[in-house]
C-alpha cells in the first residue's frame, strides 16, 4: 500500500478535528482533499508531514508508520511539501532557494561529511543540475538567478513547489496551490501539476478549494466534513454523492 490513513483521530482540547479517518491513496495519481472551512483538511496534511501527531490511529507510507518517524526525517522518507503561505527566502535567488530544499532532504552522515572537498564539489554540481531539471520541468528555468522576493506571486508559488521537488519525493503535498492565483494562472497550474505527476512520477496529495481545478485534474477525491470522512471517489462519483452535495458542493449550487 502506498499511503494509508487508518482510524486517525486528532483532538485539539475539546475539539475533534479528525474523527477516525481511514482512507488509502494509490501511487501515481492526484488525490484531492476537499471540504468546507474547518473540516480538517489542513490537519490531515499536517499529520502527514508530522507537524501534528494524532492521538489515535496510524498513517502508513510505503509500509512504515509515519507517526513513528521524527518530523525532521519526513523529507528523507520521500515526502515533499509546499505551503499555503510560502516561506521562501525572499532575498535569495530562485536557485539558492531550491538548493536549500535539496540539502535539507539529504540524509546527514558524519562519514560522508568528512570525506571532503572532492565529494562536496561533485555533490554541489549534482545539486545544481537537479535545480536546473526541476526549474525546467516547472517552466521557470529563466528565473534561476533572480531574487525570489521580486518575482510575481504565481512564479513564487512554482519556486515553492520546486523546493519541495528537490528531494525527488515520491509523495508531494500541496496546500491550496491555487490560493491567490487568477483564473488563467489556475488553469496553467492544473497543467503543471499533471505534468509533475507524469514527468517526475510523483504522487500528489493536495488540499484545494477551487472546485474547477479539483474536478479537472484529480484522479480521486476525499471529502471531509466536521473532521469526518464523508466520501471518497472519482470526480464523477463525488459530484453525484448526496452527502457531499448537502455538506459542501450544495453551498455553491
Ligand atoms: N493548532 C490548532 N489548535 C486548535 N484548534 C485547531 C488547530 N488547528 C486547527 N484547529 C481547528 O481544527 C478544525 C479543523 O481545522 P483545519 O485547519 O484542519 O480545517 P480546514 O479544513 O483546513 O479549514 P480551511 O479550509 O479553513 O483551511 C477547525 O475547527 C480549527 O479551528
Amino acid at each position: 500500500m502506498f499511503l494509508e490513513f487508518d482510524e486517525v483521530t486528532l483532538r485539539f482540547s475539546g475539539l475533534v478535528a479528525l474523527k477516525g479517518v481511514s482512507l488509502t491513496v494509490n501511487e501515481g495519481g492526484i488525490f484531492a482533499i476537499i471540504g468546507p472551512n474547518g473540516a480538517g483538511k489542513s490537519t490531515m496534511l499536517n499529520c502527514l508531514s508530522r507537524i501534528y501527531t494524532p492521538q489515535q490511529g496510524a498513517i502508513r507510507f510505503l509500509g512504515e508508520n509515519l507517526l513513528r518517524v521524527a518530523p525532521d526525517r519526513i523529507k528523507a522518507c520521500g515526502i515533499g511539501r509546499s505551503f499555503q503561505n510560502m516561506e521562501l527566502f525572499s532575498k535569495m535567488t530562485v536557485e539558492d532557494n531550491l538548493l536549500v530544499g535539496y540539502h535539507c532532504a539529504l540524509p546527514s552522515n558524519p562519514f560522508s561529511e568528512a570525506v571532503g572537498w572532492y565529494k562536496a564539489r561533485s555533490r554541489e554540481r549534482e545539486a545544481r543540475e537537479r535545480v536546473q531539471r526541476v526549474l525546467e520541468s516547472l517552466g521557470i528555468a529563466s528565473y534561476s538567478r533572480q531574487t525570489a522576493g521580486n518575482l510575481p506571486y504565481g512564479i513564487q508559488k512554482k519556486v515553492d513547489v520546486g523546493r519541495a521537488l528537490m528531494g525527488d519525493p515520491r509523495l508531494l503535498l500541496l496546500d491550496e496551490p491555487a490560493a491567490g492565483l487568477n483564473e488563467l494562472e489556475t488553469e496553467e497550474l492544473g497543467h503543471w501539476i499533471s505534468d509533475i505527476k507524469r514527468a517526475m512520477k510523483t504522487t500528489v496529495v493536495m488540499i484545494e478549494h477551487d472546485m474547477n481545478l479539483v474536478m479537472s485534474i484529480s484522479d480521486r477525491i476525499a471529502v471531509l466534513d466536521f473532521g469526518e470522512l464523508i466520501a471518497v471517489g472519482t470526480p464523477v462519483e463525488i459530484r453525484q454523492d448526496e452527502r457531499v452535495i448537502r455538506a459542501y458542493l450544495g453551498q455553491e449550487a
